[in-house]
């Protein structure tokens, strides 16, 4: 493989930097007329556990056998952390990270941004970058932050790097999440699991107090 594509060199080949620009100049990028996302008033203080949206979540459930078990704490702003530990079953390659599931890990956390701005919102758009491999069983220390808002639009970051909070940068996204009322979940899910949500109150009672604004 050449050395120009090695991760870091990546970065610098002005072919793929402006591909990288022009896709920014796109859906990712906010409206001139924007505005800054806003913390809820009834957030989590910095550093509380958000918990798991929904038990059987594949990035957050505590019910899900197969899933990542992201546990996200609330951070400054509108912003939150989770560690995320790769294990075995997370493999693309001989002991490294499947990307798909690196981007699984980024969806999660920036969907737990929606704890911060007490808002219902669901991914529309989710741009990663892989800047370099993750072994298993590195703990990637994941940060999201909510950037701006447009109407329904959330703009939003999100970095995954390796050992430490302050480590190498591994995995990189931007997404914009869209938001959407209960009724979304309601109409397109599949019956027997609604009805399952629906059966529990702290769900219901969490989403419904999502849909009033501060
Ligand atoms: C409860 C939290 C769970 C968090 C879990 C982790 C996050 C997830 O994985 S969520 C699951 C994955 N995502 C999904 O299933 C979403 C599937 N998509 C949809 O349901 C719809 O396409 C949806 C809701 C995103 C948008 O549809 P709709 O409500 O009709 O809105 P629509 O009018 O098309 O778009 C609203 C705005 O968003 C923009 N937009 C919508 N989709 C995109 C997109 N993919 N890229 C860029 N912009 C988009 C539109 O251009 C529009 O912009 P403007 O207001 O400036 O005109």
């Amino acid at each position: 493989m050449s050395p120009a594509w090695h991760a870091r060199d990546r970065l610098t080949d002005p072919a793929v930097r402006s591909a990288s620009v022009s896709a920014t100049k796109t859906s990712l990028t906010p409206p001139d007329d924007a505005v800054p996302p806003v913390r809820h008033p009834d957030a989590p203080a910095p550093g509380e556990p958000l918990g798991a949206h929904y038990a059987q979540c594949f990035g957050c459930g505590t019910e899900q056998p197969h899933g990542l078990h992201l546990d996200a704490r609330a951070g400054e702003g509108v912003s939150v952390t989770a560690e995320f530990t790769v294990r075995p079953e997370h493999q693309g390659a001989p002991g490294l990270a499947h990307g798909g599931l690196l981007a699984t890990a980024m969806d999660e956390i920036l969907g737990s941004l929606n704890w911060l701005m007490h808002t219902i919102s669901v991914t529309g758009r989710l741009e990663t970058d892989f800047l370099q491999p993750v072994p298993v069983d590195s703990v990637l220390h994941l940060t999201a932050r909510a950037t701006a808002r447009h109407g329904r639009k959330i703009y939003c970051t999100a970095t995954g790097r390796v050992g430490g909070p302050d480590g190498p940068l591994a995995v990189r996204a931007d997404a914009l999440f869209v938001e959407v009322k209960v009724e979304h979940f309601v109409d397109h899910g599949r019956k027997d699991e609604i009805e399952a949500a629906m059966a529990d109150p702290d769900t219901v009672r969490r989403a419904r107090a999502f849909e009033v604004n501060p």
